[in-house]
């Protein structure tokens, strides 16, 4: 049982893993707030519950250790100002202001024993779950004549932990998200990271305070000195700065960040959307925008100032270079299919977890991009994916690594 973070690798062999079994939030997307939601269809909750336990099975086959996000929560509520704090700053955070919603938001949460309090902070509150136990709120609702149905909405993107915060070395980053859903995400990690006791000594390299967006898709780490962040949708490239500074000088191992500056789009929102690490010499890419990225290399000077400098070249070449490696092999998603490409994208065809070296977790359904892996020598385990895949999100984005070998 490891406690403590130790993540310098994409494709060391994995020991224990953070997920987020999708719970009650599902149930809580109507189709006219899901683009708000991030979300493009309504994933069916029992058959995604389904398939997840199936991903998870599939990790503990593969000797990993399973740890679930709501527990960890619950288990950071070490005193009874810890839960009246996580309480107060969840409803802040969550836009409640009247103080006749907030007293019986309150009472409603405070009632319930701390996991299924955490469970329904995430699940979000209908109105109609409060309205019936206080006359007063039933006034003020009835009063404030607005019809939206939550008191406290939904947090649908939790199980994909790879985002709101990422385990970088023996640190952690807790991110400030690009959109006002998934912000509130962070909190979780603010409190596991502040009050858990496996938890609560690890560095911090960047704080849900910052001002610019950063978020855990973007990150990889290609090898323990090497860190690679997309500039992307959501990550803005002063957030990098503010953690290149901060990695680079006060970890043990890391002397580089690769920015990999990506399309700013929906499709591609995270640098993991299009490329993910298979082994020690094999990634795996959406040859779409392989024209469209730009890498640059930030490295600390003897002066320990910040140096930038752009690279030109192929991005084999880079990777090479840059890893130390004598050659490198890009997997195209879609196996050189321009329509296969797009549509496994879309479906997360390369957003894959390693759980050792050449040996990775994929969705079922990107049958072309699945056996271009096992072409060029990649050992896949696959699970099911046909809901899960509805929140545009794969095996990596939803497992945030706690502890892996090295690589
Ligand atoms: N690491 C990732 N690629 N995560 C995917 C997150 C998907 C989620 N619906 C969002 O838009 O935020």
């Amino acid at each position: 049982m490891e406690t403590g973070i130790h993540n310098t690798s994409e494709i060391g062999r994995l020991k224990k893993v953070l997920l987020h079994r999708p719970g009650g939030e599902l149930e809580n997307l109507m189709p006219e707030y899901l683009e708000r939601l991030l979300f493009d269809d309504i994933p069916y909750l029992k058959e995604a519950q389904r398939e997840h336990d199936a991903f998870a099975d599939c990790l503990r086959q593969q000797g990993v250790e399973v740890v679930y996000l709501r527990d960890l929560v619950a288990e950071s509520i070490t005193d009874a100002d810890v839960r009246a704090d996580l309480i107060r700053q969840f409803l802040e955070e969550s836009g409640v202001r009247d103080d006749r919603l907030r007293e019986s938001l309150e009472d409603y949460l405070s009632a319930l024993p701390d996991k299924e309090m955490v469970s329904a902070m995430m699940a979000g509150v209908r109105k109609s779950q409060l309205r019936t136990n206080s006359a007063r709120l039933g006034d003020y609702l009835s009063a404030a004549g607005d019809d939206y149905p939550f008191a406290v909405d939904p947090l649908p993107n939790l199980y994909f932990t790879r985002d709101p915060f990422a385990t970088i070395g023996t640190g952690v980053s807790i991110h400030k998200m690009h959109t006002a859903t998934r912000n509130r995400e962070t909190l979780f990690g603010k409190f596991i990271f502040e009050h858990h006791p496996d938890y609560r000594n690890v560095p911090r390299w960047y704080d849900r305070g910052e001002t610019s967006s950063l978020e855990g898709g973007d990150i990889l780490i290609l090898s323990p000195q090497v860190l690679a962040v997309g500039i992307s949708q959501r990550t803005e490239e002063d957030s990098i700065d503010a953690l290149a500074e901060t990695v680079l000088s006060e970890s043990k191992t890391f002397r580089k960040l690769l920015a990999f500056d990506i399309p700013k789009s929906r499709s591609f929102m995270h640098l993991d959307t299009v490329f993910t690490m298979v082994d020690r010499d094999k990634f795996t890419v959406h040859p779409n925008i392989l024209q469209q990225i730009t890498v640059f290399v930030m490295e600390l000077d003897e002066n320990r100032k910040m140096k930038i400098r752009q690279e030109d070249g192929r991005l084999e070449d880079i990777l090479k270079e840059h890893l130390g490696l004598d050659r490198v092999t890009l997997i195209p998603c879609g196996s050189g299919s321009e329509i296969d490409a797009a549509r496994e994208q879309w479906s997360d065809g390369s957003n894959t977890l390693a759980v050792g070296p050449g040996e990775v977790v994929v969705y079922s359904r990107n049958a072309v991009t699945n056996r271009a892996l096992e072409e060029a020598g990649i050992r896949l385990h696959t699970i099911p994916s046909a809901e899960l895949s509805r929140g545009r999100g794969g095996p990596r984005c939803m497992s945030m690594p706690l502890w892996r070998e090295d690589p």
